[in-house]
């Protein structure tokens, strides 16, 4: 384990890496910026029940709601079994399957009858109309940017159809399975890897073939519980808990079946972020894209060295890192990793607001124009955020303005609209004076 914050931006290495259990991950190692770290995987068919119809003629959901902590209640749950009880703690943890969500493509969970209790008061289950929408592969209403092909080297991957532009939407999705890390550092392996087995069995037929389908990674024949659990380490994603979630030391593993079949590239073209309203992994372009580009996403902190990200993608992904990045020759490569060092001895520089910090507007434009040099386009929004603070800090209310719309511009697309720090952003835009960085350098 690495170690575990919430107060991390987009885009470093972060948490709970279960040594064994990879998962992407993009989150912040405790950078300035407030707010969550967003991060995943996702083609699923369509479900094998009937619509709605449930909500009359299921005798599920007339169960009483448990007063009880550690039994599971019912509703809206069409599964909550098998459970098996923590030694440490001594609370169940249970798969909690609801085949009607999102549209009836459905979604399994694996965590306490306390917290599937929290999740089913979230937004996506007490308003499904929230989730009808949201999954276009299976009710595409536009038509897809993106072909699933098979890709040289990588296995599967998806290619662009179309051009691109910074900033466009390419796919959104809602979980398949969504697992508490609790699960996975409190039970015995075989108990785990059980409860992986029965959310991924208890799924709508379409949608389990979907993730059944998806890559092990290294083809090698296993029994059931085994490829579903290669299957999960493969390709699922680390995703921090809510702010209002009241289990906040414990994020979840969550495979988006769809989002799976994106290839990693050190410097991608493409960012994701988790709505926890919605149960939504969010995938936009981080740069224009043409058509016939593979489309990626960097599955590890992207400020890493080239040696530390070939040995984290091989250990975890069983990979040889072979992107543009990766592969440049000897003098580009040295370049790359002095930048990259340079970025990290900078960066803690702006969330220290001592009078040690080395921090203004100058250094600042150093880092952005780094992050520039390295294409770290996820990271552009984080680089503006601190200009528009470092400027205003230093009383240059116009230049703060100008990059914290900057800031709300890059931001959207890579933690989206309703982030803490871009929310912060625009209360700089509107009220420069007033905002708590206003000469907050100089005093
Ligand atoms: C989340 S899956 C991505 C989709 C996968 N290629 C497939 O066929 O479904 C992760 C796996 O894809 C492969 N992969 C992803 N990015 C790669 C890359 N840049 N080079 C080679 N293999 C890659 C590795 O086998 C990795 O374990």
């Amino acid at each position: 384990h690495e170690g575990h914050s919430h107060d991390h931006h987009h885009h470093h290495d972060h948490g709970h890496d279960h040594e064994d259990l990879g998962a992407i991950k993009i989150c912040g190692d405790g950078g300035s910026l407030a707010g969550g770290c967003q991060d995943g995987l996702g083609n699923v068919a369509a479900a094998d029940e009937k619509v709605f119809l449930w909500k009359e003629n299921d005798t599920a959901q007339k169960d009483k709601p448990s007063t009880d902590d550690n039994s599971p209640r019912k509703y809206p749950w069409t599964h909550t079994s098998p459970c098996f009880t923590s030694p440490q703690t001594n609370t169940s943890i249970c798969v909690f399957t609801d085949n009607h969500f999102a549209a009836n493509r459905g979604a399994s969970f694996i965590t306490t009858p306390k917290r599937a209790e929290y999740l089913s008061t979230t937004p996506s289950f007490v308003d499904p109309e929230l989730t009808k929408h949201i999954n276009q592969d299976l009710h595409r209403t536009t038509p897809s940017k993106y072909e699933k092909h098979q890709i040289p080297g990588k296995g599967m991957g998806l290619i662009a159809k179309v051009h691109i532009h910074r900033g466009d939407l390419i796919m959104a999705n809602t979980p398949s399975l969504m697992i508490d890390y609790r699960a996975f550092d409190e039970l015995p392996k075989e108990e785990y890897r059980q409860l992986q087995a029965s959310a991924v069995d208890h799924l709508p037929d379409l949608h389990r073939e979907h993730i059944l389908a998806l890559s092990t990674h290294d083809g090698i024949e296993r029994t059931h519980i085994e490829r579903i659990d290669k299957i999960c380490s493969t390709n699922a994603f680390d995703i921090d808990p809510d702010n209002d979630d009241e289990i906040q030391d414990h994020g979840f593993y969550v495979v988006f079946p769809e989002i799976a079949r994106m290839n990693h590239d050190c410097r991608p073209n493409a960012d994701y972020y988790f709505d926890h309203e919605t149960l939504t992994q969010y995938i936009h372009a981080i740069r224009d894209i043409i058509p016939g580009e593979e489309l990626t996403l960097s599955y590890i902190n992207p400020i890493m060295r080239k040696k530390a990200r070939n040995k984290k993608l091989n250990r975890i992904w069983g990979f040889q890192c072979a992107c543009p990045l990766c592969t440049q020759e000897k003098a580009q490569t040295e370049a790359s990793d002095s930048r990259i060092t340079q970025i990290k001895e900078l960066v803690g520089e702006f969330s220290d607001w001592s009078s040690d910090s080395r921090a203004n507007p100058q250094l600042a434009e150093l880092v952005l124009s780094l992050y520039e040099q390295e294409k770290l386009w996820g990271s552009m929004f984080e680089a503006h955020t601190w200009l528009a603070l470092e400027y205003n800090a230093a009383g240059e209310p116009w230049t703060a303005v100008k990059y914290a719309n900057k800031a709300v511009e890059w931001g959207i697309p890579v933690v989206g609209g309703k982030d803490a720090d871009v929310e912060q952003m625009r209360r700089l835009i509107k009220d420069p004076w007033g905002h708590w960085s206003w000469l907050k350098r100089v005093r």
